[in-house]
């Protein structure tokens, strides 16, 4: 079912790897050029773009694209008691985990009567986008939201797509979820659009543009956050849902065999990969997804990702190519189900998150764990962290230099400013002491 790749014999340098990892595939540059345009039309024609476009890609336009604040409260009062014990657990064990991301300030005296104090500084406003295509995501409502709160940003939007079955309505459980975490602005719009909206402002509908856009989606939400940065801040781009699993023989074949399905299953495109050192576990895997892959729900889905390009079983020479492999990929999600998982960790770089033994499934940190499922995807996890308070913070420093620590260095001010022929920023300290 899942293509193998044989790197054994391969030196395992980075360069190696880099040249034969399979990516996802399709380019997130391709979904571009789309959601440029879909960014364009909701800048130039608000609500009529938005309602056009719920149309053509959700089934349907919503009643009203901003959400009565009645439907969110009937909402909540309509989810199903385990649902909702479920989502409040969540955002408990969320909230714990995501306390420790906010730092305190921090003064640090650089010498007498001079300060730096550094201190982490919310957004005003945030834009969540909570996906809704294949799947719909009550999660990421949880995701997004607490990390926002925890940071301290006092007005928040959050926008999922128009559910056909619901008469273009965001998905009940979706407004439930945003209802217990008292969020009272939700607009049912979905894809580039919504994040085209959140970026500019749709007047029309009273959508005030937002500083920062956290969440995940499809590959055109995570084209079109990549147009709107540097109009609003984004977190990663956490697109189509990859896993990698390093596993050696010690392994359970059926834990990773459904590892591999679980994430297969939000998307065609999404990217299963186990790495192994053992052949022979690796077709006990291919077995297990021979028996398991066509019992799930969404079994056409499932077989087409675990079958794509971008899916693969990679065959290397040991535990520490495996490592390298998985660093030179930097997947979403990182499985480590070895005899000794601590000794991979310790090989560890990149990964979005880090799923450590056998009883800790990606599952489990998709729901309940207390870490955040917004994860960088398509190699982004070398260079950018998951969703999390931080994401919503600006460390920003705050300078104090009284009249005497002020002279101690106006010579050297007035050094560089000359060196940099700016005479005049030398100039602004001397004549405080003219
Ligand atoms: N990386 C992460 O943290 C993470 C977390 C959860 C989910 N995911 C991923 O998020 C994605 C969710 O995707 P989804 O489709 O279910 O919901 P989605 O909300 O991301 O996408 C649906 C929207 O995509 C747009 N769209 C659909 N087809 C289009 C087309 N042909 N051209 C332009 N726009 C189009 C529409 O506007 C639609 O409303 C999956 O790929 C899943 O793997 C990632
Ligand atoms: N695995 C997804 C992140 O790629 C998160 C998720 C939400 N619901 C189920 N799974
Ligand atoms: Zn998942």
């Amino acid at each position: 079912m899942m293509n193998t790749i044989d790197l054994r014999g391969v030196q395992p340098t980075r360069a190696a790897f880099e040249r034969l990892v399979p990516r996802p595939v399709v380019d997130v540059r391709v979904a571009m050029t789309v959601a440029d345009e879909l960014i364009h039309e909701v800048r130039t024609r608000g609500a009529v773009a938005l309602a056009e476009q719920a149309e053509k890609f959700d089934g349907g336009a919503p009643a009203s694209i901003r959400v009565p604040a009645a439907d969110i409260a009937a909402a909540v009062d309509a989810l199903a008691p385990d649902v909702r014990a479920a989502l409040e657990e969540a955002i408990v064990r969320v909230r714990q985990a995501t306390a420790v991301q906010v730092p305190p300030a921090a003064e640090t005296a650089i010498g007498p009567g001079a300060t730096i104090v550094q201190r982490w500084q919310p957004v005003e406003r945030a834009g969540l986008y909570v996906p809704g295509g294949k799947a719909v995501y009550p999660s990421s409502v949880v995701m997004n939201a607490v990390p926002a709160q925890v940071a301290g940003v006092s007005s928040i939007a959050l926008a999922s797509p128009p559910q056909r079955e619901f008469g273009g309505a965001v998905h009940p459980t979706i407004l439930g979820a945003a209802g217990l975490l008292g969020i009272d602005e939700v607009y049912a719009m979905g894809g580039a659009g919504a994040i085209g909206a959140l970026a500019y402002g749709v007047e029309d509908i009273g959508l005030d543009p937002v500083q920062v856009i956290t969440g995940p989606g499809n590959i055109y939400v995570a084209a079109a956050k990549r147009l709107v940065r540097g109009q609003t801040g984004i977190d990663s781009e956490a697109g189509t849902t990859e896993i990698l699993v390093i596993a050696d023989d010690a392994a359970d074949a059926r834990y990773v065999a459904a590892d591999l399905i679980s994430q297969a299953e939000h998307d065609e495109a999404a990217a299963s990969l186990l790495v192994t050192d053992s052949p022979a576990f690796a077709d006990r895997v291919t077995a297990e997804l021979e028996a398991l892959a066509g019992a799930t729900k969404h079994a056409e889905r499932v077989r087409t990702a675990l079958g794509g390009q971008q899916s693969a079983i990679v065959l290397v020479d040991d535990l520490a190519a495996a490592a390298a492999f998985s660093n030179a990929y930097g997947p979403e999600h990182l499985e480590l189900q070895t005899a000794d998982p601590d000794a991979v960790l310790a090989l560890i770089q990149n990964a979005g998150a880090i799923f450590v033994g056998p009883t800790a499934p990606v599952s489990l940190g998709d729901y309940l764990a207390g870490s955040n499922h917004v994860l960088p995807t398509g190699g982004q996890a070398r260079f950018s962290p998951g969703l999390g308070a931080y994401s919503f913070l600006r460390p920003q420093q705050v300078i104090r230099y009284d009249r005497e620590a002020l002279r101690t260095v106006a010579d050297r001010i007035v050094a560089l400013s000359s060196a940099e022929d700016l005479p005049a920023h030398g100039e602004a300290v001397t004549i405080r002491f003219a």
